[in-house]
């Protein structure tokens, strides 16, 4: 075998496929970049996608003795797909002529490799070609404007490399608006463990970046301790819409109905007016049906997120700065209605170009546009409209879901980058591969394959799916799982249930009770934010006897109630 060859092509030959005789065990494995000399095209580069090995002469004594002495005479096969060439264009081509038996064929190179792929993009460095120490690198504008999807069932690494994405944007001053159901984003404050090798091996450097990140609490401090700041939406002057579209399976005709007059009179009297206006001047109508309006805007009131003093989007939406939005202790309803009326108002901003061009990244998507016959929200229009329409305004959308089945199709199929982990549920195979071009049976058992950490990506930039061994994170990572024999093992048992006669509990549990906040300690200062937000404005005559329940959101968030 001529020197650095690793095979010879032999047996029937395409154009699009053939089989390499391997000369050497170690030197090719499924999935390496090839190349291959064609008598009209040149060097072509290929890919291995399958290898076998065989042998039908060793001895029976060899067998016996589990031990073969001589193992020259293996015959490895591999199946090899070819991807094409670049011509003096620059179009990717493909041979029209069969591949000659007896070509010898050698490891592609570098250059080869990134002039075919199409991996030519310089700014954000994700990880490295699987398999070799090519780095991709990614297109910040592509990636942004395009939209982004990362799919992965469970544990496959989806937060780790949506992190990695998001590190590299920081790092260029994009904007970042994190919808992050399970607070897995706030470790971006802290710098990751170091590990020399591993940082080298992907040429970066640790690094915290607590002096860009703000995390957002909508529900409360003392729910939410982390949380840098609360987040408020508006509550002055709330129309009809916005109201009835914060839990539109709640309100009838007949309650919208009430809704409107009450509303209409308000206006015609008053310039601004607070939902507590709007529940007195509900409570002037003559029908039965209004207790039930006054019960929904009570409920509304008492989760707290309207303000008069709302957070503005212009402090969400900054040059080189992350907001993100932690839902944690949020109920599901409540998290879909904020995400709504801040997309919302996010896609109006960017529109009057009130905030600069960034990218919206949206975990648990399935949840928030979910597709349709799984589920409704309020929010999946808005994250429709953005998915369609965003890319215009420089206003960008990650997409991160473990259930791609269920994310509403409209949504996904804008994104212009995917990147995919271990996928093993039928469904979500079948939509990935219904919702991209180049993804055929050999990509689906591919992704069932895939270790942690390596991900598939698929890309209008990138001429055919590739493999990226995703690199290491700068910052810490905040998405790992709890170890439950440990913490079986480690944690004080919860105090025992009250006896009978115990003493009842104080007025004031601070984690339960989400309507009055605990006044902080004289250790713990109050923000201006929080002081705005747990001393409400002065509230109107009520319009009807408090209820003693509480309302059923109130129940719903908090067990069962006072
Ligand atoms: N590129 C990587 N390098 C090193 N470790 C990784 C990488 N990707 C993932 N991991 C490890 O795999 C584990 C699971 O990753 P991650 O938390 O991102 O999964 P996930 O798909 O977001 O899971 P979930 O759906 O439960 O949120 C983590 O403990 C992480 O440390």
């Amino acid at each position: 075998m001529v020197r650095g060859s690793v095979g010879v092509i032999f047996g029937e030959t395409g154009t699009l496929e053939f089989k390499m005789l391997v000369s050497d065990s170690t030197a090719v494995y499924r999935g390496a970049y090839i190349k291959a000399w064609h008598e009209t095209d040149g060097w072509v580069l290929a890919q291995v996608i399958n290898i076998t090995r065989s042998s039908e002469s060793f001895t029976i004594e060899e067998a016996k003795a589990g031990q073969r002495k001589d193992k020259s005479d293996d015959r490895i096969v591999a199946e090899v797909i070819v991807i094409g060439t670049r011509d003096k264009e620059g179009m990717l081509r493909s041979p029209t002529i069969p591949f000659s038996p007896g070509d010898l064929i050698y490891i592609a190179d570098e250059g080869l490799i990134r002039s075919v792929l199409g991996l030519l993009g310089q700014d954000m460095n994700i990880g490295l070609l699987e398999g070799t120490g090519i780095k991709v690198q990614l297109s910040v504008n592509s990636l942004v404007q395009k939209h982004c999807s990362i799919l992965a069932k469970t544990g496959s690494g989806k937060s780790y490399t949506a992190a990695v994405i998001l590190e590299e944007l920081m790092d260029r001053d994009i904007p970042l608006l994190i919808i992050d159901p399970h607070s897995e984003y706030t470790s971006l404050k802290m710098q990751g463990p170091d590990d020399p090798e591993a940082f080298k091996k992907y040429g970066v450097t640790p690094k915290s970046y607590a002096d860009r990140v703000t995390v957002y609490t909508p529900a409360n401090k003392a729910i939410n301790p982390d949380a840098d700041e609360t987040f408020r939406l508006n509550g002055m002057n709330l129309t009809v819409k916005d109201l009835t579209s914060i839990f539109p399976d709640n309100f009838s005709t007949t309650h919208t109905g009430i809704l409107y007059e009450a509303i209409q009179s308000l206006r015609a009297e008053m310039e601004t007016y607070t939902i507590d206006d709007i529940i007195f001047a509900v409570g002037n109508d003559k029908s039965k049906a209004k207790w039930s309006v006054i019960s929904m805007l009570e409920n509304i009131r008492d989760t707290d997120i309207l303000s008069p003093n709302p957070t503005p989007i212009e402090a969400l939406v900054r040059k080189g700065k992350v907001a993100i939005l932690d839902f944690k202790g949020v109920p599901p309803d409540m998290q879909s209605m904020i995400v709504a009326q801040l997309c919302l108002n996010l896609f109006e901003a960017r529109k009057l170009d009130r905030v600069p061009p960034g990218m919206l990244v949206i975990e648990e998507a399935h949840n928030y546009a979910p597709e349709k016959g799984f589920s409704k929200t309020v929010s999946t229009d808005i994250l429709r409209t953005i998915a369609s329409e965003g890319r215009k305004f420089g206003l960008g959308m990650m997409v991160i879901s473990q259930r791609p089945a269920r994310i509403d199709k409209n949504v996904l199929s804008q994104c212009g980058t995917q990147i995919i982990m271990k996928v093993t549920n039928p469904n979500d195979l079948k939509a990935i591969s219904k919702g991209l071009e180049g993804v055929n049976s050999y990509v689906e058992d591919e992704l069932m394959r895939l270790p942690a950490g390596v991900a598939m990506l698929v890309s209008n930039d990138i001429e055919r799916p590739i493999l990226v061994d995703i690199r290491i994170r700068r910052s810490k990572h905040g998405g790992e799982s709890v170890n439950v024999l440990m913490a079986a093992q480690t944690q004080s048992l919860p105090p025992p249930p009250p006896v009978a006669n115990a003493p009842p509990l104080p007025e004031e549990t601070p984690v339960l009770r989400k309507t009055a906040p605990p006044l902080p300690s004289a250790a713990e200062p109050a923000t201006i934010e929080e002081n705005r937000v747990s001393a409400p404005p002065p509230k109107r005559k009520p319009s009807r006897p408090p209820k003693n329940d509480g309302g059923k959101l109130f129940t719903r968030i908090f067990g069962g109630g006072k």
